[in-house]
């Protein structure tokens, strides 16, 4: 039974359907980071929100996990390529929280507007300032998002809705999305002469770090208010607070900041600050939503190879995961098979398919070859981290999708380019379900690859498979399956053996020496 550990607080939820779908759970927050070092061992599930650092030493110490789940949407506490190279999923919840996050942009742009938490504040305090406190409307302003993805998107709507105009700088946002959104797309410099307000919906990554800088902040319109529910590290703050402090910036509002927990940014007590603790998910109905669906995902993963929501690995839903697990299974072995032939010298492979496996997702068969591929050099490789080694390796990976009949009703082929050519091996599912070899650099030959085998090329001439019967029997091998395909009669004949004991030196180059015998390789899947 998989085990998984909640690490960060989560809403029951999350343990509840863990349980029912067949899962161990512990639920065990508010653990140092060697804490979670010393426990994580033991683990296949790690569901986290922000607070647990998945770092590469805590990646180190996991060496049975399989997933990490990331109940939320910023994954940036969790060291994706360190996960990638271990072989372990990560998962987020990209949508659950995301109303919840707008509204908090919303709101805090509505505090910002009218000062209210200083109004309150004041109020609370006895002194009914009614003329301290004088506000300016929303209405016919113009907003500026940077970002118009999910939440840049829900915030864009309710502004509209509130009589906004909305501007969006976001350098992926299309044409007609930006139509289907009702916001005009701008470029930055624009957005920041425009904009009366700027609510901030980028992740934080090397383009985005500090977009709104102290040269930003200098081109906004004098009275500019700024909400950031996204990512500390997107705007300057010591700038933020110089532009405050003179007025040109009129009013802010932080939800994240560049260090978290913030207990001590020089940004406190400015006038016209609003800050709150990272609570833009921070509702009953988000934290539902991304607890159940970090569970189900996860659990789906850990109990049925489903892959939902990944961030470095094809999704697969758990519907679809019947019908490809059996290719993902054949792509694994003509990967390894290939591997194994053709060994460090691939610089490419081709992965194409044809009949029924060209109506499925390639990126699960495409990855299932080249872990199959890959293994032949490491123990650990698998679906997540193999195409994160070819790329390393600079292996050049193309897929294939054929749209044609062929002699069997569904194939898949694996073709890899070394320095003396392309070599490809193809393979079928009998019954959609058998994996199946059929043909073997251009040698029709049907096999089961399991266990040990043995690969000989040999001349086709009478006497041969006597003699090799007779090697392997006397040094006590006994042969399981045998499995014979030639070019032409006299030709060259390719043998696939399945051996029940390993075929090792020196009885490798004794049916190496064979007559006839061009080449022979133990091999393993
Ligand atoms: N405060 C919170 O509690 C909270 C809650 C949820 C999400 N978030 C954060 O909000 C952010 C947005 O989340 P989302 O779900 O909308 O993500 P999303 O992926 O749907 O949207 C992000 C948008 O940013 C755009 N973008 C990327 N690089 C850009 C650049 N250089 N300039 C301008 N735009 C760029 C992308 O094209 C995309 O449209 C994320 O950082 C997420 O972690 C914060
Ligand atoms: O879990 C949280 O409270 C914050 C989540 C938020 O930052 C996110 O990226 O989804």
């Amino acid at each position: 039974m998989p085990k998984v550990l909640i690490s960060d607080k989560m809403d029951p939820k999350a343990a509840q359907i863990f349980r029912e779908r067949g899962c161990q759970v512990d639920e065990i927050t508010g653990k140092t980071r060697d804490e979670l070092i010393a426990m994580i061992g033991d683990y296949d599930g790690l569901a986290i929100r922000s607070s647990t650092k998945v770092t590469k030493e805590v990646l180190a110490a996991a060496t049975n996990l399989k997933v990490v789940g990331r109940a939320g949407i910023g994954v940036d506490n969790v060291d994706i390529p360190a996960a990638s190279a271990r072989g372990v999923v990560v998962m987020n919840t990209p949508f659950g929280n995301s109303i919840t996050t707008a509204e908090h942009a919303i709101a805090l742009m509505f505090a910002v507007a009218r000062q209210l938490p200083e109004a309150d504040a004041s109020t609370q305090a006895g002194k009914w300032e009614k003329n301290r406190f004088m506000g300016v409307e929303l209405t016919a302003k113009t907003l500026g998002l940077i970002g118009a993805g999910n939440i840049g998107g829900i915030v864009a709507d309710r502004a509209l809705g509130l009589k906004m105009k909305v501007v969006a700088y976001d350098p992926f946002l299309t044409p007609e999305r930006a139509v289907e959104m009702g916001v005009e797309k701008v470029t930055l410099d624009e957005l920041l002469a425009r904009a009366d307000f700027i609510t901030l919906h980028t992740p934080l990554t090397d383009a985005t770090r500090n977009i709104l800088s102290r040269e930003a902040l200098a081109k906004t319109k004098k009275g500019v208010r700024i909400v950031n529910c996204a990512r500390g590290g997107l705007i300057d703050e010591a700038a933020l607070k110089d532009a405050l402090d003179s007025g040109h910036v009129a009013g802010a509002a932080l939800d994240v900041f560049a260090e978290e927990p913030a207990t001590a940014s020089p940004l406190f007590g400015t006038p016209n600050f609003v800050s709150t603790p990272h609570l833009g998910a921070s509702t009953s109905e988000a934290q539902v939503n991304v607890a159940i669906q970090v569970a189900e995902q996860m659990a789906d993963f850990l109990m049925s190879g489903g892959v939902t929501n990944a961030l470095n690995m094809p999704s697969l839903s758990a519907e679809e995961a019947p019908r490809v697990k059996p290719y993902m299974a054949l792509a694994e072995r003509l990967g390894a098979l290939i591997g194994q032939l053709e060994g460090a010298e691939i610089s490419a492979v081709a992965v194409e398919v044809e009949g029924a496996a060209a109506e499925l997702n390639m990126k699960p068969i495409t990855g299932a070859v080249l872990a199959g591929l890959m293994g032949v050099y490491s123990d650990t490789v698998n679906m997540v981290n193999a195409p994160f080694l070819a790329r390393e390796r600079g292996l050049d990976v193309r897929e294939v999708r054929h749209d044609r009949e062929g002699d069997y009703h569904t194939l898949l082929r694996v073709t890899v380019t070394t320095s003396e050519g392309t070599r490809s091996v193809a393979g079928t599912l009998f019954g959609n379900a058998a994996p199946r070899l059929v043909e073997i650099f251009g040698v029709k030959v049907e096999a089961d690859l399991v266990g040990r085998m043995l690969y000989i090329v040999n001349e086709d001439a009478p006497g041969f498979i006597g003699r090799l019967g007779s090697t392997l029997g006397g040094a006590g091998i006994n042969i399981g399956t045998f499995h014979l395909g030639r070019r032409e009669a006299g030709g060259e004949a390719v043998l696939l053996l399945s051996v029940d004991q390993p075929v090792e030196e020196p009885l490798l180059s004794e049916v190496c020496s064979l007559p006839g015998v061009k080449r022979v390789k133990a091999l393993k899947f």
